[in-house]
């Protein structure tokens, strides 16, 4: 089994450290400590980058501390594993979980909520459940983790309740997608919302997770699905996972006419659903407002920044209109992440769609370049074909 070699000991190998927010990332030689008590060494084979890593890049993220090793969306292999960790075993291909489900706590037992609690607060602080890092760069200087996951290293640990074995037929370059963005979306749409046959559904924000949200609702059999985005170029891929229609809000509305009278128009009232993929608090404010009276349901799944806060008028809850969020898409990875990957094998859950561009590890900062290009949904990173760094 692999791992025999390394197993115990310090893994030197290349990261993409962040130093500083706003500034590129570093690709460097880094040293891996080996998984203590209930933690897992993964060698991480590809990750892709989500707009969450560019945002905590740039500073707002409140949790966001630096230098750390970003990344959340990652597959690989189990390397080796620590003492009482039952759930996975060296070779195993996993997906890293930056929603962990201990399967134990008040959140998990529940059974109301994807949440759990036995390891968030330190995950918030970068550092293990101890209280530690297993990183350090080769100055010795201690480099924090990131949402649990840290992707963007060859190796990384993590808390075995934040990783799931998976089915090692499904190629790890594809299925490193459902540890965020493809799950998120879909999850939102057949979970949280439970959209059903004939429901109206718009998205704002057809990156992978507005397009996940349709993709969802599609399978529902949603009777519209109506994406909004301001970049032209997102109405084919909005055809292609299952809209029906198309609004740019920038060149699609009459004269003095709101995005808002404009779905409302469309959709005789407003919609039953609607999804914030943007993090902007103004278009969580217009979804929310295109919702139905009486029964519509606004979905933030966007990140908003540190010091940001929506606002609406009271009035439009007291008319029944309901915001509510979801993380992860509501999805239990450790339960459920098997059932996303048979959907996937069968056909029914468009993945490899969303990979637009792909790239050795050590062309990382391009990746992020490409986010703001409208043509990227996914750039997946190959992190262990032998690439020079200088
Ligand atoms: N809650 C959760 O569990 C998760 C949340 N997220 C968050 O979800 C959001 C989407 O992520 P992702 O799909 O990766 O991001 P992307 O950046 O790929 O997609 C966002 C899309 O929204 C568009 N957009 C920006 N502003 C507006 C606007 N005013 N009106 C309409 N569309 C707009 C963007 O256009 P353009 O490219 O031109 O800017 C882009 O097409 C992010 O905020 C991310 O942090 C992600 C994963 C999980
Ligand atoms: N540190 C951030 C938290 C932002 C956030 O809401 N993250 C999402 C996942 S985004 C994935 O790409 C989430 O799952 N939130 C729930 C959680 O427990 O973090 C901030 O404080 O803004
Ligand atoms: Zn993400
Ligand atoms: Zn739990």
């Amino acid at each position: 089994m692999s791992g025999a070699a390394t197993e115990g000991k310090p893994i030197t190998c290349i990261a993409a450290v962040a130093y500083e927010a706003g500034k590129p990332l570093t690709v460097e030689e880094i040293i891996v400590e080996p998984p203590r008590a209930h933690e897992v060494r993964i060698r991480v084979e590809y990750t892709a980058v989500c707009h969450t890593d560019a945002y905590t890049l740039s500073g707002v993220d409140p949790e966001g501390a630096f230098p750390s090793i970003l990344g959340h969306e990652g597959a690989g292999i189990v390397e080796s594993v620590g003492e009482g960790v039952t759930s996975v075993k060296p070779g195993d291909h996993v997906i890293a979980l930056y929603t962990a489900e201990c399967q134990k706590c008040k959140f998990c037992l529940s059974g109301k909520t994807n949440l759990c609690g036995s390891v968030r607060a330190t995950q918030g602080k970068g550092v293990m459940p101890d209280g530690t890092s297993r990183f350090k760069n080769k100055k010795g200087e201690t480099l924090f983790h990131f949402m649990g996951c840290s992707t963007f290293s060859q190796y990384t640990v993590v808390a075995d309740v934040s990783v799931v074995a998976v089915d090692p037929s499904a190629p790890l370059e594809s299925i490193c997608l459902l540890g965020c963005g493809v799950t998120t979306g879909y999850g939102a749409a057949v979970k949280t919302a439970n959209v059903q046959e004939g429901d109206t559904v718009a998205v704002f924000g057809g990156g992978t997770v507005g397009l996940s949200v349709i993709q969802g609702a599609k399978i529902r059999k949603a009777s519209r699905i109506i994406l909004v985005d301001i970049n032209d170029q997102k109405m084919q891929y909005a055809k292609e996972f299952g809209a029906t229609d198309f609004v740019n809000p920038r060149t699609d509305l009459k004269e003095g006419q709101t995005i808002v009278e404009k779905l409302i128009e469309m959709t005789d009232g407003g919609l039953d659903f609607t999804f914030d993929c943007t993090g902007n608090t103004k278009v969580m404010r217009d979804a929310l407002e295109a919702c139905h009276k009486g029964w519509g349901t606004s979905i933030i799944i966007g990140v908003a920044a540190a010091g940001e806060e929506i606002s609406t008028r009271p009035f439009q809850l007291v008319t029944g209109r309901v915001w509510k969020g979801s993380a992860f898409g509501g999805i239990k990875g450790r339960s459920e992440m098997a059932g996303l990957i048979e959907d996937y094998k069968k056909g029914k859950l468009k993945v490899d769609e969303f990979i637009t561009h792909r790239k050795p590890f050590t062309e990382i900062n391009e990746a992020f370049e490409n986010l703001h290009s409208g043509e990227c949904l996914r750039t997946v990173l190959d992190l262990q074909t032998h690439h020079h760094i200088c």
